[in-house]
């Protein structure tokens, strides 16, 4: 499907849109406005005005300003009405859990081919590791190197379906975020068009036991921009001024989390330490899409060229390649 079609569905679904979170769709005034408050919670914001052919430029001057704010201060927010269907993103969801429900002889039908530059498939966290998951991870639909399960059925169509949409709601992002940061009009975008390294997993994080409940330990994205979009359970949690700020689940039906990457840093964008907390008694489920920069970028071109553009910037950290683990990452307990 052409990226053109797929624009002219979003526009179509978010006129569709469940009245309780979207009804800023009726006074266009608000639109764009604050859903969240600063001081103590991760800020949504409505993106619909985005989407519209028509859209109101007051409402969209009001998100990016909210936009801008939040990923200075916590290097992340959230969105609503992204555009993606919300049909879709719970029937992934559903057949996630269906899929890390199977026996283990069943997804390791799917583990990541010999050779692959990416492990695209199926794996679980080894034994030895703080972290306590299994993911399925995926490169662009089109990529040779997938391997996507077949069970249950609608399975891998939805994961492709799910990537596609993310794609294009990170060239949306990447566009506001050039604003925010001041760039030349598509600055970001002509830099970034390559979309072959864009990845996105699924995630099962198995329930804590009573002496550990690590998810994810600390740690900082080293991509562009990642969205996180995760089930009502709970776990994700932000560091800022030192303390951890949960990124509590939306009531609002399809709230995507964003945080800014390694990439966007500088003076005035933080890449957020973050870390994922597994409760008791449940098992947390997730979807995460890192909008990448391509490989050969990563090093020579990234942050410099952003630095240079942005003469404030004073990002000194290097921009790390896929998988790469950051120095400055520690292994913490989670019991703080
Ligand atoms: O599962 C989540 O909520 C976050 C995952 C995460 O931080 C990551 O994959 O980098
Ligand atoms: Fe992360």
């Amino acid at each position: 499907m052409s990226s053109r079609m797929l624009r002219s569905e979003i526009q179509s679904e978010i006129l569709d849109l469940p009245s309780v979170v979207y009804s800023s769709m009726q006074h266009k005034k608000i639109l764009g406005r604050e859903m969240g408050n600063l001081a103590n919670t991760i800020p949504t914001v409505d993106l619909s005005v985005f989407l519209l052919s028509d859209g109101d430029e007051a409402a969209k001057k009001a998100a990016t300003e909210i936009i801008s704010r939040a990923c200075a201060e916590y290097g992340f927010f959230q969105v609503v009405s992204h555009g993606i269907p919300l049909e879709l993103m719970s029937r992934a969801m559903d057949l996630c859990k269906t899929f890390f429900g199977l026996p283990d002889e069943e997804k390791l039908k799917s583990i990541p081919r010999a050779g692959s530059p990416v492990p695209a498939g199926y794996g679980k966290q080894p034994d030895q590791s703080a972290d306590k998951n299994e993911y399925l991870l995926m490169l662009p639909p089109n990529n040779c190197n997938n391997v996507l399960p077949n069970n249950p059925p609608g399975f891998r169509a939805a994961m492709e379906e799910m990537f596609t949409y993310f794609s294009l709601t990170g060239e949306l992002i990447e566009t506001i975020l050039n604003d925010c940061l001041g760039l030349p009009t598509n600055f970001l975008k002509e830099y970034n068009q390559d979309r072959s390294w864009d990845l996105m997993s699924t995630k099962h994080y198995f329930p804590a036991t009573e002496t550990e409940n690590v998810g994810i330990s600390r740690h900082e994205d080293g991509n562009v921009i990642t969205f996180i979009y995760q089930d009502d359970v709970g776990g994700l949690e932000v560091l800022r001024d030192g303390q951890w700020i949960p990124v509590v689940p939306s009531q609002a039906q399809g709230t995507l989390v964003v945080n800014v990457g390694d990439v966007l840093t500088n003076k005035k964008f933080k890449s957020a330490t973050h870390r994922v907390t597994r409760p008791q008694g449940k098992s947390r489920y997730s979807f995460s899409f890192f909008y990448n920069l391509q490989a050969d970028n990563f090093e020579t071109k990234t942050n410099e060229k952003i630095e240079a553009d942005l003469s404030e910037s004073s990002n000194s950290g290097q921009v790390r390649r896929w998988g790469q683990v950051p120095e400055q990452s520690s292994i913490d307990p989670h019991v703080d």
